[in-house]
């Protein structure tokens, strides 16, 4: 198991280079579709015979689930490769943002997807690195190619280790400590803001996901900017607790894809569905993370502010106790009311 070799691997998929994963039940040699162009694919596939791997989601949306494989939404669908099925042809497939603007040829058909657990490696990895799910394929063998399990330790939580920590005043909380983690592949640092003093209580614990627009530029799309703020005079208020600020912009998809999901949002698809669409979970965040996190604070016993239950089970599931619940709602603005909406009616918030 190699974090560096699936760091490598993410590295050359945001340069447009090849990578190659190998499964149990095959290798693949992949391109990703958002980071090519005509003559990387040439280059890649001279023959012009590579098909496409797309996610089963967007796969649904351009109806061609394969029946196979669709039964989880971010499951893979290989698409057959025809002669007029070109590089801009791909990307029309990989990125639905351009459904609207270019109708897409067809008809395509969807083929049996032999290295399955080679695919569901490449969507993941696509993830990762925070690119569109979408690659141009060949069944190859390669000496270079990572294993999922590659994948696994470079997303093991475990890894992370605290790098340093100072003090760090912040509007509101002035007695409070800034704590850095990272491990040694990842390009972005999660850090925890130790607000007031450990007293003995069960810390009051906020985990919030970066969200560059509502926390930095104050978007009304969310509510995570006044979550945060909120938050942080929560935690002061109850006498001391920990805010992680996990970097897990978007609910994991990244930056760039959460901006692709608000573009399908203007669209009229709601969050929910916009990340299906572009062939993601609805919520790819891995709250292992935050577990390592409390669990190197020396906090294994919690008061969790959060509206979503999915976050108290998550963190259990790492191994801190959970003790009590606490509701962090905020008024609702015009812009995020239906963003809201969507939390309660098919995210099982409680708001
Ligand atoms: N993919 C995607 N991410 C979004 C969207 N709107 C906000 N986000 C991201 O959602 C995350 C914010 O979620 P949180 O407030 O931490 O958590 P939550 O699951 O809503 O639960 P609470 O603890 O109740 O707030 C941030 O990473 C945002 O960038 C969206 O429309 N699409
Ligand atoms: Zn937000």
């Amino acid at each position: 198991m190699s974090a560096r070799a699936a760091a490598q691997a993410v590295d050359a998929l945001r340069r447009g280079w090849p990578v190659a994963i190998r499964g149990r039940d095959g290798t693949l040699k992949l391109l990703a579709i958002e980071t090519a162009d005509a003559e990387r694919l040439n280059a890649f596939d001279p023959e012009g015979r590579a098909p496409v791997l797309l996610s089963a989601g967007r796969a649904a949306t351009l109806k061609l689930a394969n029946q196979r494989d669709a039964a989880t939404p971010d499951g893979a669908v290989l698409v057959e490769r025809v002669p007029w099925l070109d590089f801009d042809t791909g990307t029309a497939l990989a990125d639905p943002q351009l459904d609207l603007a270019t109708p897409l040829k067809g008809p395509f058909r969807a083929m049996p997807n032999v290295a399955s657990e080679a695919s569901a490696a490449a969507l993941r990895l696509a993830r990762v690195a925070g690119l569109l799910p979408a690659f141009f394929v060949l069944a190859q063998e390669d000496a270079e190619a990572i294993t999922p399990s590659d994948i696994d330790a470079h997303e093991d939580a475990d890894r992370l280790r605290i790098v340093g920590r100072a003090r760090l005043p912040v509007e509101g909380a002035e007695d409070t400590e800034i704590v850095a983690f990272r491990t040694d592949e990842m390009p972005g640092e999660h850090v925890a803001l130790v607000i007031g003093q450990p007293d003995g209580t069960p810390p009051l614990v906020r985990l919030h996901s970066e969200c560059l627009t509502g926390d930095v530029l104050g978007s009304l799309k969310c509510d995570c900017g006044p979550q945060l703020r909120a938050a942080i005079a929560a935690i002061q208020a109850s006498g001391w607790g920990v805010l992680l600020y996990l970097r897990q912009e978007g609910r994991g998809i990244g930056l760039i894809n959460k901006l692709r999901a608000y573009a399908l949002q203007d669209q009229g698809f709601d969050t929910v569905d916009a990340n299906t669409r572009l062939g993601f979970a609805v919520d790819a965040r891995n709250f292992a993370i935050a577990g390592r996190m409390l669990t190197l604070l020396g906090q294994p016993v919690v008061r969790l502010l959060t509206n979503n239950p999915d976050k108290v089970a998550a963190l259990e599931a790492s191994g801190v106790t959970v003790r009590e619940r606490v509701e962090h709602k905020l008024p609702p603005n015009p812009h995020n009311e239906r963003y809201l909406a969507t939390k309660r009616d098919r995210t099982g918030h409680q708001l």
